[in-house]
């Protein structure tokens, strides 16, 4: 890296997640990307090294070929000048949010990832003074659990997301349940998008993010701490939307506004700008697993009105909903039916641990890791190799589940549009924008315990005290068995 972009003041402090911190360059178009870690656990700098190294693999050698060449940004590993790091770490450090600040940054190494900056469109490689417009969705999981492996009929009605939304609540992380639905958003049909995305508008939690100009202007910045003041994101907005119509405002204008951003984010969301080597692997049939979610807000409202459930028109094959989707969908046999091979794995690693390398559980993610993720088949052979091939590609869907989709736009003119520049049109302006997927770090091996019981918890909490305050039977028979006494009535 240049010395001139290693000057601690040229960067500022973008976001991170539980697992990194993102600084930007206040010129340039890139970001750093660091790890994180809690005090006590500093990982060694070769410790950090390799799991850089594994991060950029995965992206370039396996999400690549799932996701297509230009959603991915796999980024380079670069090592930078330790006063830098930590002089960059103080600078940064009131810019953070309170409650990430349980990890450190990791300053002793002096490695991290250098990656393009995709809060803005990626046909600009230069960082152009123009007005910049980003929105980022972390979408989740897209689909209701098809396999027959899952023991709880709630599963396969209601989505994961929306029940965990209930623990989640009631555990205090937020204050208030959301009306987004992952189901409706993945649906393709542009009704149920839309309220998928005012849902978002509405409750933004860690779901979704927006950026002027490489702020943020709208999400949260820290847990809870939502901004949701759709007045103060209109006046944001109206520039990029009515440029030269200075004269509207109120509540009609705010309205006007939200519904042509819904509108715009729904369009490039629907658009294909790529295609991947994977493009044609198809992990479901389309008539497996239902395509709504009994508990999305959207789909209640139909039934009151007495509607049928809208035909679900289905994505476009090319755009990144549908390649997410994809990929999430290798969880085929769900956590019940993988976690008896994932202890399968496990028994045979007690008894042969150096086999761990050659099994690849730790990378290296290479063409040989992609090869051998590419057989869908789910008849169990007993093998070791068989729930192998499964865990790992339970691995690639848990980390589709979680990754974030970046959506950055710019205004142009019509004489700016190009063929290399892919222009999305409002009613009254038009954009560039680009369209990428971030946050795609292959979930870890040991994480699968955790999600088991997680499984198990969000199950039951939904069904003790949400299904069963809807269904008065169950309530009685759950407030029965809580105070364990036995009713008896006289015949
Ligand atoms: O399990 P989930 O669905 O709650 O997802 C976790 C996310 O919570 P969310 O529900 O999106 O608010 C969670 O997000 P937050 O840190 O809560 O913003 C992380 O992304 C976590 O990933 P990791 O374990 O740190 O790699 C995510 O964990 P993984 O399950 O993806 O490992
Ligand atoms: N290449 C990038 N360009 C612009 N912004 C980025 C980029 N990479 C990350 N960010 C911003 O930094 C935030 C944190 O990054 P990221 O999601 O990779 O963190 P994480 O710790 O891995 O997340 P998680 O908590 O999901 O594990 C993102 O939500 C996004 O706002």
């Amino acid at each position: 890296m240049e010395a001139e972009k290693t000057e601690g003041n040229e960067w500022k402090h973008l976001g991170e997640g539980n697992q990194s911190l993102v600084v930007s360059h206040c010129q340039r178009c890139v970001v750093l990307r660091f790890l994180k870690s809690p005090p006590n656990q500093t990982k060694t700098s070769q410790e950090i090294l390799h799991h850089l190294q594994n991060i950029v693999d995965f992206g370039k050698h396996v999400m690549k070929q799932f996701f297509g060449e230009n959603y991915v940004h796999h980024g380079e590993i670069i090592q930078l000048p330790l006063d830098f790091v930590r002089q960059l770490c103080l600078k940064i450090q009131p810019e953070r949010p309170e409650c990430r600040c349980d990890k450190d940054m990791d300053t002793l190494s002096g490695f991290a990832m250098c990656l393009p900056n995709l809060t803005r469109p990626q046909s600009y490689r230069l960082a152009e003074h123009r007005p910049l417009l980003c929105i980022e969705i972390k979408p989740k999981c897209g689909f209701i659990p098809f396999s027959s492996h899952v023991s709880q009929e709630i599963k396969h009605k209601v989505c994961r997301y929306c029940m965990h939304q209930h623990l989640k609540v009631a555990n205090g992380k937020w204050k208030r349940p959301s009306k987004y639905c992952p189901l409706d958003l993945f649906s393709g049909n542009k009704q149920r998008m839309h309220f998928a995305l005012k849902s978002l508008l509405q409750e933004a939690q860690n779901n979704l993010k927006i950026f002027k100009n490489g702020e943020l202007i709208y999400g949260c910045k820290d847990d809870q701490d939502c901004v949701s003041d759709w007045n103060e994101l209109a006046r944001h907005l109206k520039p990029f939307f009515f440029p030269s119509n200075g004269l509207v405002s109120g509540p009609h204008c705010t309205r006007t506004i939200v519904k042509e951003l819904i509108q715009v984010i729904t369009m490039t969301l629907l658009s294909s700008t790529d295609t991947c080597r994977a493009g044609d692997m198809k992990t479901v049939p389309v008539s497996q697993g239902r395509s709504y979610c009994e508990a999305s807000a959207f789909n209640k409202e139909l039934v009151r009105n007495g509607k049928h459930k809208l035909e679900s028109s289905g994505l476009p094959r090319g755009c990144l909903l549908y390649k997410t989707l994809q990929a999430q969908m290798l969880d085929m046999l769900d956590i019940e039916g993988l976690y008896p091979l994932y202890s399968r794995v496990e028994q045979y690693l007690e008894e042969f641990p150096e086999e761990r390398s050659t099994l690849q559980i730790d990378g290296p993610y290479n063409e040989a890791f992609y090869e051998k993720l590419l057989d869908l088949s789910t008849e169990d052979d007993g093998t070791v190799a068989f729930a192998l091939t499964k865990v790992q590609q339970y691995r690639i869907a848990m980390t589709a589940k979680d990754c974030s989709i970046m959506i950055a736009l710019s205004p142009c003119l019509q004489d700016e549009c190009s063929e290399q520049r892919s222009v999305v049109l409002a009613s009254k302006s038009r954009f560039t924008f680009s369209v990428s997927v971030l946050d795609l770090d292959l979930k870890p091996y040991e994480s699968i315990p955790h999600q088991y019981k997680l499984d198990g918890e969000i199950v039951n909490y939904y069904l003790k005290n949400v299904q069963a305050k809807d269904d008065p039977v169950m309530s009685n028979l759950f407030k029965e068995n809580e105070d364990c006494t036995l009713v008896l009535h006289k015949v």
